[in-house]
């Protein structure tokens, strides 16, 4: 791994590693993938201001996030079929947030269960919920991620329909994945490593959902699935509802709009994620950081305001830190490191991102978290 040396490179390697079903299912978006590219485009636009001779030998990246002390403002973000990319996945990643120091979520579509990745970490995490029609089924699993001592319950509330996501169409990305399909046998045959470590486990499934799924003999397209299954009704009244069940902290994901964003102060979310879904579901929607300032600005001084879409880099850390947001969750960029190596390449991603942002702190003036504003960016 000494040659890697930034996230492109573990992307890289992802790519030649893992077969294409599934490296397509992560790199690419929705549609026309217009958002997609906003997210990381829009990043790269912003410009740091470089400032010089101030004493920088200190940095300092630990910050708090919902009140805990974390080594730096970095979340592994959910992300379903982890454990496709790299057998138990789930597992590696969690354990390589927890040695870094930083929070990680286990999303409700993944492989390992909520009591695999439990049994197998020392420190509480966070989960991600959807909510199902089968509300019977939603209250279990939040009472199991309760029984898991779960930290966290994030709910993400913009996937009540998918964003069609074309490659996964062409490549046969249904529930379940038709890994017998020609081009699919064809492929994976050039992947003997990842062969040997999903044959080496008995975790190839969802776990969190059984039950859910469709019979042995069917497939169904990931729209269709979603359709029949998803709560398309689930509105603001519900939030009620889940937190009658759920006594930890509250964090909404996927909110772009002012209005909504003061919404989820109302109904008391201890935080919220400013996030398109990685470009993955409303194709033309503005990037995550062109909303970001005037979200931060409405409701900052009374919701935790939390960022993720397009974070490549440390650079890009920084610059959702400059425009506001208190932290930012990474989904690909941990994924590339997972699925080009297992756990060290998770622990690769974060460490790279890491070093980038301590030196970019330190090359814009600044010693820790709490000083970085919009004061660090170029006019
Ligand atoms: C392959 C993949 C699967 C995802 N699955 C979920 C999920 O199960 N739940 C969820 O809330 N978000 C999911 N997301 C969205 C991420 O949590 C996050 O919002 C997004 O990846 C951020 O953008 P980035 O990948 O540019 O960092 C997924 C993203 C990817 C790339
Ligand atoms: C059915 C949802 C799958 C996970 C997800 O959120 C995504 O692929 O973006």
């Amino acid at each position: 791994m000494k040659e890697i040396t930034c996230i492109e490179d573990l992307r890289q390697v992802h790519k030649r590693r893992v077969p294409k079903m599934f490296f397509d299912y992560v790199d690419h978006g929705s549609y026309a993938e217009e958002t997609l590219r906003a997210n990381v485009e829009d990043l790269k636009r912003i410009k740091f201001r470089q400032r010089i001779l101030v004493d920088i030998s200190k940095r300092d990246l630990s910050t708090t996030i919902l009140g805990d002390t974390y080594a730096m403002p970095l979340i592994l973000a959910p992300v379903g079929s982890t454990g496709m990319q790299h057998a138990d996945g789930e597992i590696h990643a969690c354990r390589a947030a927890q040695a870094a120091g930083i929070p990680y979520t286990l999303s409700t579509m993944s492989i390992c269960s909520i009591e695999d990745v439990a049994a197998n970490v020392d420190k509480p995490f966070w989960f991600q919920l959807y909510v199902m029609r089968d509300r019977g089924f939603v209250k279990a699993l939040i009472e199991r991620a309760i029984a898991a001592k779960c930290s966290a319950l994030v709910l993400t509330v913009d996937l009540q329909v998918i964003g069609q996501r074309h490659q996964d169409i062409k490549n046969g990305m249904t529930v379940p994945p038709q890994l017998f399909k020609l081009k699919n046998v064809l492929d994976i045959a050039t992947k003997p490593g990842w062969v040997k470590g999903i044959l080496g486990t008995p975790r190839r499934n969802f776990g969190n959902i059984a039950g859910h799924l469709p019979g042995s003999k069917d497939l169904e397209s990931v729209s269709a699935w979603v359709a029949s299954q998803f709560d398309a009704s689930l509105n603001w009244r519900d939030i009620d509802w889940i937190r009658s069940i759920w006594p930890g902290k509250l964090i909404i994901k996927g909110i772009l709009d002012v209005e909504d964003a003061r919404e989820a102060v109302k109904i008391g979310a201890e935080a919220l994620v400013v996030s398109n879904h990685g470009g993955r579901q409303l194709d033309g929607a503005p990037s995550s950081i062109q909303v970001l300032p005037e979200i931060v600005h409405t409701v900052g001084s009374h919701i935790e305001v939390m960022f993720d879409g397009g974070i490549r880099s440390g650079q890009d850390v920084m610059r959702a830190l400059a425009l506001g947001a208190r932290s930012c969750m990474i989904g690909r960029a941990y994924i590339y490191g997972l699925g080009a190596y297992g756990g060290p390449g998770v622990a690769k991603a974060i460490d790279i991102i890491g070093k980038e942002l301590s030196t970019t702190m330190g090359l814009c003036g600044v010693n820790s978290i709490h000083e970085i504003d919009e004061k660090v960016l170029a006019e």
